[in-house]
């Protein structure tokens, strides 16, 4: 069972081994011709899905990403659809498959316009972005800026193929600005500029399209990451024996909350217990009994002082741990994880303040260790004020702690040593809000209490939480969407991947 989806290459890397299979016999045309008819066919199935006027309004730059739109509008015109191109460069300037292409497409009836200002271009219908592929290097200058501004601002459908034009596919960099696609047409393999940057902000909704590259070349290309590969979670679920108790259903200590910070406690612990633990237990610092009053009637509760032994005791029933939401950076908060951490007997997640507390030692830990910082938490990891290589930076750092790595944020990424990257291209913007992060990491100690591996139960417990945060924007918005909610999204996320166990 792989949780290794597409490979995630750069654009560069993509031209490289699209020209290498053309060197060694493959067709440019007959790339073009399958791409181009993958693009139309997805083209149609949007407008079908939004019940839109078959009406396409073609963006042509100077590239094979321009040829590819024409193959595409040429198809669309032979069946039925109203299409018309906009072409910002002189034929002549264009390369010889888009020339080619555009002959075509003036042949099968359609109109092509040769604006000479970006306000000339009427967008009609959907548009399909061919301004700018992988070939895009640089920043938007001129027409072509204008041009993204224009379509930008018409609010019509944007359809990107390859790469939303204005993403650089190496980088994910933005400059100025780039084409806001309500969905990217990838070619092939995802563009790693897609998940790093600004990138993120513009690829909308990702859709496969083989345009019958060979297989020997996706193997050979040298990927920066794997999209995680979700038709497999089902099969990750963990399976439920008709005679089991709670104990081993898994047993989950946590270390968790502060007096001022009993939220991020309860909010880890429940999720602990909806992502399917049988039993929780939190320890808190002694003297917030009073604020933990109104505690779920479900989560156990055992106050402490400076003293490990009572969880050390329970460590020799449990399955997991989890330790740090709301923990607070009082020193005596670090001194207490400090007198337990080398005893550690099961896997344990560590997340907030309990990376700051534990800084240095994770490397030492005989116990399977998830770490789950967000960005800014990573980077102090480091010890770094900014990223020079995020990729390499934080895959040694889970390579060099024998850790598995979850960093957090839009999309979240999972590294963990001898394996690629995974990335995690899901979630909603909406879950930028206090307590989420809590969330997550009890559903990865839950998980990993049901014996799923490091890095299944952080792909898993992250998948989920990312799918519960969709859940709940989908039901509501985007703009009201608390911590909580995700707790009661969680049955409908299992509901989905227990129903497609079955298929
Ligand atoms: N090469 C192949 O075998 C295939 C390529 N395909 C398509 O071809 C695309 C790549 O084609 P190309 O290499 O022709 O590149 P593009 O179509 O991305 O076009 C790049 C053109 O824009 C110019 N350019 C680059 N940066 C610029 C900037 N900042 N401002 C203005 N102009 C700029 C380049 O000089 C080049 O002429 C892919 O993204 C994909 O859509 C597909 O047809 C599938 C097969
Ligand atoms: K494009």
């Amino acid at each position: 069972m792989s949780l290794e989806g597409y490979k995630v290459i750069t654009a560069r890397e993509m031209a490289r081994i699209e020209k290498l299979s053309i060197q060694e016999g493959a067709s440019d045309e007959g790339y073009m011709l399958k791409a181009g008819a993958g693009i139309a066919e997805r083209v149609a199935l949007f407008i079908k899905e939004k019940r839109l006027q078959k009406r396409v309004t073609l963006l042509v730059g100077k590239g094979n990403n321009g040829g590819d739109a024409f193959v595409a509008g040429t198809l669309l015109l032979k069946k039925g659809y109203i299409v018309q191109a906009y072409h910002l460069f002189p034929t002549e300037e264009s390369s010889p498959l888009c020339q080619k292409h555009k002959q075509a497409f003036t042949d099968a009836g359609g109109l092509v316009f040769f604006p000479k200002k970006a306000a000339e271009i009427s967008c009609k219908g959907v548009l399909l972005d061919g301004l700018l592929g992988t070939g895009f290097q640089g920043q938007l200058e001129g027409i072509l800026l204008d041009t993204v501004e224009h379509v930008n601002r018409s609010k019509q459908p944007i359809l990107a193929i390859d790469i939303p034009s204005g993403v650089n596919g190496n980088t994910g960099e933005v400059n100025p600005i780039a084409v806001n696609a309500a969905e990217t047409i990838f070619l092939g393999l995802p563009k790693i500029g897609f998940f790093l940057g600004e990138g993120y902000n513009y690829i909308g909704k990702l859709s496969p399209v083989d345009f019958g590259l060979e297989l020997r070349y996706v193997h050979q290309a040298c990927g920066m990451a794997h999209m995680l590969n979700e038709k497999n979670l089902p099969s990750l679920l963990p399976e439920l024996t008709r005679t089991r108790h709670k104990y081993q259903a898994g047993y989950v200590l946590a270390v968790s909350g502060s007096p001022g910070m009993p939220g991020a406690a309860m909010l880890t612990c429940l999720a602990a217990l909806r992502a399917g633990a049988g039993i929780i237990r939190l320890f808190h610092p002694m003297g917030m009994e009073n604020e933990l009053l109104h505690a779920p009637y479900e989560v156990i509760r055992t106050p402490y002082k400076d003293d490990p032994a009572a969880l050390l005791l329970e460590m020799s029933r449990a399955a997991a741990m989890l330790i740090g939401p709301g923990l607070g950076r009082a020193q005596e908060r670090g001194t207490f994880l400090k007198s337990f951490i080398d005893h550690i007997t099961v896997p344990t997640v560590i997340d907030a303040d309990g990376l700051f507390h534990l800084k240095g030692m994770f490397a030492k830990f005989p116990f399977p260790c998830v770490l789950t910082p967000h960005h800014r938490e990573m980077l102090q990891l480091l010890g770094k004020e900014k990223f020079d290589d995020m990729f390499d930076e934080c895959q040694k750092f889970a390579h060099e702690n024998a850790i598995t790595l979850v960093l957090k944020g839009a999309p979240t990424f999972i590294f963990h040593k001898d394996k690629p990257p995974l990335i995690i291209a899901r979630g909603d913007p909406g879950m930028a809000t206090a307590g989420t992060g809590d969330v997550l990491t009890g559903m990865i100690a839950a998980l990993l209490a049901q014996k799923l591996p490091p890095r299944e139960a952080a792909a898993l417990g992250v998948y989920m939480h990312a799918r519960a945060g969709e859940c709940v924007a989908e039901m509501n918005t985007s703009y009201d969407l608390i911590a909580s909610d995700l707790l009661e999204a969680l049955p409908r996320v299992f509901k989905e991947l227990s129903d497609l166990s079955l298929m």
